[in-house]
C-alpha cells in the first residue's frame, strides 16, 4: 500500500436526509475522522436539512439557504430522502434532491457495478459463472430529461416531457469518454437509448456518436437499446464491462437492477459531478473544478431511504462509505485513501473466508447492526492506514 496522500481537506456540506440516511452517514462520517487523524487532512464539514426533514421544518424540500450552501461546499455528502409519511404531492422530499443535483450542474452521475468482496458473488441470485468478474459503470446524465421537464398535473392527467438538448448529450458524452481514456486500452462504451422509439434518444444516440468521433476516435462505442440491456445485463452482465452512458430515466432504473445483480442495494454507491474527474496524478478538471482541487460532487448510495428497515440499526452502511471513498478521490484527490477505504470493506466482507468471523449485516444474509459493519470497516481503515 502506498503512502497517504499530501494533508488536504475542505469543505464539506453533509444532508444526511431521512429515514436509514442520517444512520448510514453517521457511521460513513467515522471513517473520514480516522482519514483526518491519519492524514492531517482537515474537512470542515456543514449539516443542514434536505429531504423529508427539511420538509417539516421549513415545508420545503430544500430550502435557498441549503442550495447556497451546497454552491460553496467543495463536495456534498448526502444520505437519503423520502418516505411514505411524505407522499408525493409536491414538493416531495425527493424533489430536494432533484433540485440540489439541478443547482450544482452534477450531471454526470457514476454509478460503479462490481463485486466490492469475492465472497459476494455467491450472494447475488445469478449463477457465479455468469456474473464472477462484473464490472461496469453507468454513467447516467443526472439534470435533465423526464425528470426535469415542465410538468402538468392535473386529476386526471399528467404530462412528463422528456428533453435533451445538445449541450446535456455532450457534456455527459465527453465526461464518459474522458473516463473511458483513463485506461490503457480505453474502456470500451455503450451508449444505451431508446432511439426505436422516441425522438429525444435519437437526438442522444447521434450527438453521443458525434463526440466520440470526433474527440475519442480511440474509443469504442456501442449503442444498446434500454430494455434489450435491462435483459442482456442479467444473461450476460460481463459482456458490457467498461462505461454505460445513458439518460436520467434509463441510467435511475439500470442502477438499481445493478443492485439486484450485487446482491443488495446496499452496496452501491455513486457520485455525481459537474465535470469530467481527473485521472491520479492526472491534470486538474477542466469543467466544474472545485477549490480543493477536485470536481464539485455529490456523493450518495443509489438506494434510497428504505424505510422497511429505518430505526432498527440493520441499514447496511457499505454503500454510503464507498460513497465517502468516491468523493474523496474525485472531490479531494485522496485517491490512495479512497482505496484504502475501498479495500478495507472488500477485507471485512471476505473476512469469514479469510479465517475470520463474518461480519455482514442482513441484506448480505448475516446477522451484524449498521454499527457493527461500520466498526469492522473502521478497524480496516485504521490498520491499512497505520500499516502505510
Ligand atoms: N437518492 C435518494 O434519496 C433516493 C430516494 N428514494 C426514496 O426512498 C424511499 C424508499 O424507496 P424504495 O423504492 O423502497 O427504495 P430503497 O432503495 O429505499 O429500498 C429498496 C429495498 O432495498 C433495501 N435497502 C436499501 N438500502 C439498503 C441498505 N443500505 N441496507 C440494507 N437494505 C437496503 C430496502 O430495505 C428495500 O427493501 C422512497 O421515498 C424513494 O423515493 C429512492 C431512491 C433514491
Ligand atoms: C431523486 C431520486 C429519488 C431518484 C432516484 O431514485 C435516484 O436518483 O436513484
Ligand atoms: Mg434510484
Amino acid at each position: 500500500m502506498a503512502t497517504t496522500s499530501p494533508a488536504k481537506g475542505g469543505k464539506i456540506l453533509i444532508l444526511p436526509g431521512d429515514h436509514i440516511g442520517p444512520e448510514v452517514v453517521t457511521e460513513a462520517l467515522k471513517i473520514l475522522d480516522i482519514i483526518e487523524e491519519a492524514t492531517g487532512a482537515k474537512f470542515e464539514r456543514d449539516f443542514d436539512l434536505c429531504g423529508g426533514a427539511s420538509l417539516d421544518k421549513h415545508k420545503d424540500s430544500v430550502t435557498e439557504a441549503v442550495l447556497k450552501k451546497s454552491e460553496e461546499a467543495d463536495a456534498v455528502f448526502f444520505g437519503s430522502a423520502g418516505g411514505p409519511e411524505w407522499g408525493h404531492s409536491q414538493p416531495n422530499p425527493e424533489s430536494g434532491l432533484l433540485r440540489i443535483r439541478k443547482r450544482l450542474q452534477v450531471f454526470a452521475n457514476l454509478r460503479p457495478c462490481n463485486f466490492a468482496s469475492k465472497a459476494l458473488i455467491h450472494r447475488s441470485p445469478i449463477k457465479p459463472e455468469i456474473i464472477t468478474g462484473v464490472d461496469f459503470t453507468i454513467i447516467r446524465e443526472n439534470c435533465g430529461g423526464a425528470y426535469y421537464g415542465e410538468k402538468t398535473e392535473e386529476k386526471d392527467y399528467g404530462c412528463d416531457p422528456w428533453e435533451y438538448s445538445r449541450p446535456e448529450i455532450e457534456r455527459v458524452a465527453r465526461v464518459a469518454g474522458a473516463l473511458a481514456m483513463q485506461r490503457d486500452p480505453p474502456l470500451p462504451v455503450w451508449s444505451v437509448d431508446k432511439a426505436n422509439v422516441l425522438a429525444s434518444p435519437r437526438v442522444w444516440r447521434r450527438i453521443t456518436h458525434e463526440v466520440f468521433g470526433k474527440e475519442f476516435p480511440e474509443v469504442e462505442i456501442r449503442d444498446q437499446l434500454a430494455d434489450s440491456l435491462a435483459m442482456l445485463l442479467i444473461t450476460k452482465p460481463t459482456a458490457f464491462n467498461g462505461l454505460i452512458v445513458t439518460d436520467n430515466t434509463f441510467g435511475d432504473i439500470l442502477s438499481d437492477e445493478s443492485g439486484g445483480l450485487t446482491g443488495s442495494l446496499g452496496l452501491l454507491p455513486s457520485a455525481s459531478l459537474a465535470g469530467a474527474p481527473a485521472a491520479e496524478g492526472g491534470d486538474s478538471p477542466v469543467l466544474g473544478r472545485n477549490n480543493a482541487g477536485g470536481v464539485v460532487g455529490l456523493y450518495e448510495p443509489v438506494h434510497g431511504s428504505a424505510p422497511d428497515i429505518s430505526g432498527k440499526g440493520l441499514a447496511n452502511p457499505v454503500a454510503q462509505v464507498l460513497s465517502l471513498a468516491m468523493m474523496l478521490r474525485y472531490s479531494f484527490n485522496m485517491h490512495r485513501e479512497a482505496e484504502v477505504v475501498e479495500r478495507a470493506i472488500a477485507k471485512v466482507l471476505d473476512s469469514k473466508d479469510d479465517g475470520g468471523l463474518e461480519v455482514r449485516t442482513g441484506d448480505l444474509g448475516g446477522t451484524a447492526g449498521t454499527r457493527e459493519m461500520s466498526e469492522a470497516i473502521q478497524g480496516e481503515v485504521r490498520r491499512l492506514l497505520k500499516a502505510g
